[in-house]
C-alpha cells in the first residue's frame, strides 16, 4: 500500500517524502514541477536509500491523475500541491483559485472514485482572523484570510469538511502550518525559491552567502519587545513528522480533524537574526523599512490539540532550525541548480 504525495517535490513535500520513507511506507510523487525541481526527488531517494514511484503531473489533468490511482494500490493522500505566493495571488486570483481549489477538488473526486478516502491536507495559519490582542492561536479562534492564496487554502478546508459530513468515511486530517523553516539535516534537501525570496529565513540565508547585500527588516514600530515581527517558526522535519502522525490518525480513526503545527513559541525577525548570526558566524547587515503590507505583529500557535490529538509537538529548537538553513543554503548556494 502507497502513500500519494501531491506536491512532493516541493519544500515541505519532500521533507515529508524522507519521512514517510523512513518509516517504511511507499511513497508515489504527484508534481508538476511547476515551482520544484526533479532533482529534490532524487535527493530523497539518496537521503533514504530507497525508491519513489515519480509522476510528472498536474491535478489538473484527470487522466493523468486517474492512471496514478490505477498504477499504485494507494491507501491515503498527504495533499501539499497548491501555489503559495502571497503577492502573486492578489495579481492571479483566478490562477490561484483555479489551482488550489480545482486541484483540490479533482483529487478528491479522483480519490472517491478509487475508494480512496483518507487525506492529509497543507492548510495554514493564514486562516485565522487577525487577532485584536496578540494571543497564541487555537483551531476555534476566528478565521478571516485577507489574500486570495490564504483563501485557497480555507475552501479547501471547507470542501472537505463537506465531504466528511457527506460521506463520515473520509478520514481528513487539516494541518495548518505557521512558519516552516530549515532543511534537512543532510544539506541535501531544503527551500528553493525562484527569484527574491518573500520569506525572511530564504532572505537572511542568501544574504549570509553573499547573494543579497542586506536584509530589509519590515517593520521596527510594532508593539513587540523590539519593535519587528514576531512568528512562530517551526523546522520542517517536525513538521514532516507532524505529518507522518496525522496519517497515522486518519488511518485508525476516520473523522475531520484540525490541528495547528507551530512549536506555542514566537520570535521576532531581530532574535531570528541573531539566532542566525550565532548559527552561522556571519553577520547579517539590516536595514529597518516600513511595514509590509498585509503583515500582523504577533502570530504564534497554540499547538496543543496536536500534542493531545496526535501525540505530537516540535522538538526542535531555533538554533537548530537555522543550522541546517545555513548548511543547505552553504551547500547549495543555488539551490538545486537551473537543471530540471
Ligand atoms: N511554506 C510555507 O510557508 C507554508 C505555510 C503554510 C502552508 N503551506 C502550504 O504547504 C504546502 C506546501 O508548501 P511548500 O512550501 O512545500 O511549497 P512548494 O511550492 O515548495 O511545494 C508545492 C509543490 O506543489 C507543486 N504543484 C503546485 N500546483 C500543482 C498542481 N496543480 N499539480 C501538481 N503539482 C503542483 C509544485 O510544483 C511544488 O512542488 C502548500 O499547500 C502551501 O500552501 C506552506
Ligand atoms: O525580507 C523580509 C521578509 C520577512 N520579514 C518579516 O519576517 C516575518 C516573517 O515573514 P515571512 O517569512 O514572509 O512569513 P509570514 O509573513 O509570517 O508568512 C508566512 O507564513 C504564513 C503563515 O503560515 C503563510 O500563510 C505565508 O504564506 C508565509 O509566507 C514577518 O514579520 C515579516 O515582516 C522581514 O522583515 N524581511
Amino acid at each position: 500500500m502507497a502513500i500519494i504525495v501531491t506536491g512532493g517535490a516541493g519544500y515541505i513535500g519532500s521533507h515529508t517524502c524522507v519521512e514517510l520513507l523512513n518509516a517504511g511506507y511507499d511513497v508515489v510523487v504527484v508534481d508538476n514541477l511547476s515551482n520544484s525541481h526533479r532533482e529534490a526527488v532524487r535527493r530523497v531517494e539518496e537521503i533514504t536509500g530507497r525508491k519513489v514511484a515519480f509522476h510528472e503531473a498536474d491535478l489538473l489533468d484527470k487522466p493523468a491523475l486517474e492512471r496514478v490511482f490505477r498504477e499504485h494500490k494507494v491507501e491515503a493522500v498527504i495533499h501539499f500541491a497548491a501555489l503559495k505566493a502571497v503577492g502573486e495571488s492578489v495579481e492571479m486570483p483566478l490562477e490561484y483559485y483555479w489551482n488550489n481549489i480545482a486541484g483540490t477538488i479533482q483529487l478528491c473526486q479522483t480519490m472517491r472514485q478509487f475508494g480512496v478516502k483518507k487525506i492529509v491536507y497543507s492548510s495554514s495559519a493564514t486562516v485565522y482572523a487577525v487577532p485584536d490582542s496578540p494571543r497564541p492561536l487555537t483551531e476555534d479562534s476566528p478565521l478571516g484570510p485577507i489574500n486570495p492564496y490564504g483563501r485557497t487554502k480555507w475552501m479547501g478546508e471547507l470542501i472537505l469538511r463537506d465531504l466528511h459530513a457527506a460521506d463520515p468515511e473520509w478520514g481528513i486530517a487539516v494541518l495548518r502550518y505557521f512558519n516552516p523553516v530549515g532543511a534537512h539535516p543532510s544539506g541535501r534537501i531544503g527551500e528553493d525559491p525562484e527569484g527574491i525570496p518573500n520569506n525572511l529565513m530564504p532572505y537572511i540565508t542568501q544574504v549570509a552567502v553573499g547573494q543579497r547585500e542586506r536584509l530589509n527588516v519590515f517593520g521596527g514600530d510594532y508593539p513587540t519587545p523590539d519593535g519587528t515581527g514576531v512568528r512562530d517558526y517551526i523546522h520542517v522535519v517536525d513538521l514532516a513528522e507532524g505529518h507522518l502522525k496525522a496519517l497515522d490518525k486518519i488511518l485508525t480513526n476516520p473523522g475531520y480533524h484540525v490541528y495547528n503545527l507551530g512549536t506555542g513559541r514566537g520570535y521576532s525577525v531581530l532574535e531570528v537574526v541573531a539566532a542566525f548570526e550565532r548559527a552561522s558566524g556571519r553577520k547579517i547587515p539590516y536595514t529597518i523599512v516600513g511595514r509590509r503590507p498585509g503583515d500582523t505583529a504577533v502570530c504564534y500557535a497554540d499547538p496543543s490539540a496536536a500534542r493531545d490529538g496526535l501525540g505530537w509537538a516540535a522538538t526542535r529548537g531555533i538554533e537548530e532550525m537555522c543550522a541546517d538553513a545555513w548548511r543547505w543554503q552553504r551547500q547549495n548556494p543555488e539551490g538545486y541548480g537551473n537543471g530540471e
